[in-house]
């Protein structure tokens, strides 16, 4: 079982408090409060799974594995607040080393204002860092995956398959790999697209999905969660100019099934989509629109070389 059919086998029917909002079946957990609703993820980052010491120091490891963390916090429209660390340490690591891994996470827990407030630490046979963040938002002003509606326009923040070619360049043995510092920092020190999300809140209704595991993955848990259509236009994805320049044969993989640029998948009325495009321009961002949605079989279809074909979910899956 993969780990989609595994959540799906294990999600429970009903949840027992009417102050659960949504459970399992989003980029995280959300309860109601008396004046808002709090928003609650977990996100765990595996040595050899995850970051390699041939591809992470440690400093980006942490910096990394709270950025993804975050980023699921502006897939749900959310403000992080605080997260709590539990750590799994073999006994090679050094404590210097696991000090520079909590100066990443404070690095970027500064830039985002948010703040450590507890974990754990216990001995094992790698290192793996589980973290839990809160958030907050308004209430109903949670960007669900379900959210999605036939007309819809779907876009996307920033540029895809950066992370990916990045990764690839650290595994592989090119001597240049310096020379892609863009691409490589995209991989190692990725943005949570947090302000572009919070801007969004004068919208009553938006679908966002953050690219974690890429984008053919999120788009059918998009289609998927709200039994709609996608279509996506291949020609349409952004790509960065880093990217386009590298000559690879993978270039199409590292777009559609890459994952890991923490970039945001959306979908809104088209009477909604300039304020969008008007939120990307206040964060500095680009947004771009990659296809839309129509009534149908909760599938996803690209258009590339003058066809039009089923994208299936291609992205990382983990239990394969
Ligand atoms: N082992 C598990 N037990 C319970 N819920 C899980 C488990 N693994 C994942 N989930 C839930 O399944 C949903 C999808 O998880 P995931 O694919 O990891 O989302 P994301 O890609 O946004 O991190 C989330 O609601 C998550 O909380
Ligand atoms: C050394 C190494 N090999 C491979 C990858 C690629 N990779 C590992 S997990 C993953 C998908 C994202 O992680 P996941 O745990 O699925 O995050 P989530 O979807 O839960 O946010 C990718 C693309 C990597 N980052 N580092
Ligand atoms: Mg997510
Ligand atoms: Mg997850
Ligand atoms: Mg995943």
């Amino acid at each position: 079982m993969d780990e989609f059919e595994f959540i799906k086998q294990i999600k429970p029917n009903y949840y027992r408090h009417d102050t659960i909002i949504k459970g399992i079946g989003d980029d995280a957990a959300v309860f109601r409060q008396p004046y808002q609703d709090v928003v609650t993820a977990v996100d765990t980052f595996v040595e050899g799974i995850h970051f390699s010491k041939k591809t992470m120091d440690p400093f980006h490891i942490g910096y990394r594995v709270l950025a993804a963390n975050i980023s699921d916090m502006a897939a749900m429209g959310a403000t992080p607040v605080s997260y709590l660390i539990s750590l799994v340490v073999p006994k090679e690591w050094t404590d210097e080393e696991l000090i520079a891994i909590y100066k990443g996470m404070e690095s970027i827990s500064k830039a985002y204002k948010i703040d450590l407030i507890g974990g754990d630490t216990v001995s094992g046979d790698q290192l793996v860092l589980s973290v839990t963040i809160n958030g907050k938002v308004e209430k109903d002003k949670v960007r669900l995956r379900h959210h999605v509606r036939s007309g819809d326009v779907l876009f996307v923040t920033g540029t895809l398959g950066d992370s990916a070619c990045g990764l690839d360049l650290l595994l592989s043995d090119d001597p240049r790999v310096e020379s892609h510092r863009y691409l490589i920092d995209r991989h190692r020190l990725p943005t949570p697209r947090v302000d572009f999300a919070e801007r969004l809140k004068v919208l009553n209704r938006v679908a966002l999905n953050d690219i974690s595991d890429g984008i053919s993955s999120e788009a059918n848990e998009l289609a998927e969660s709200s039994g709609v259509s996608i279509y996506l236009d291949y020609d349409q994805l952004p790509i960065s100019d880093e990217l386009r320049s590298i000559q690879s044969n993978k270039q199409e993989e590292f777009i559609l099934a890459g994952g890991e640029d923490f970039e945001l998948l959306g979908a809104v009325s088209e009477k909604d989509w300039p304020i969008v495009q008007e939120a990307a321009e206040k964060s500095n961002l680009t947004v771009t629109q990659v296809g839309y949605a129509t009534d149908g079989d909760s599938t996803v279809y690209i258009h590339q070389d003058e066809k039009v074909r089923l994208l299936k979910r291609g992205g990382y899956v983990h239990r394969n």
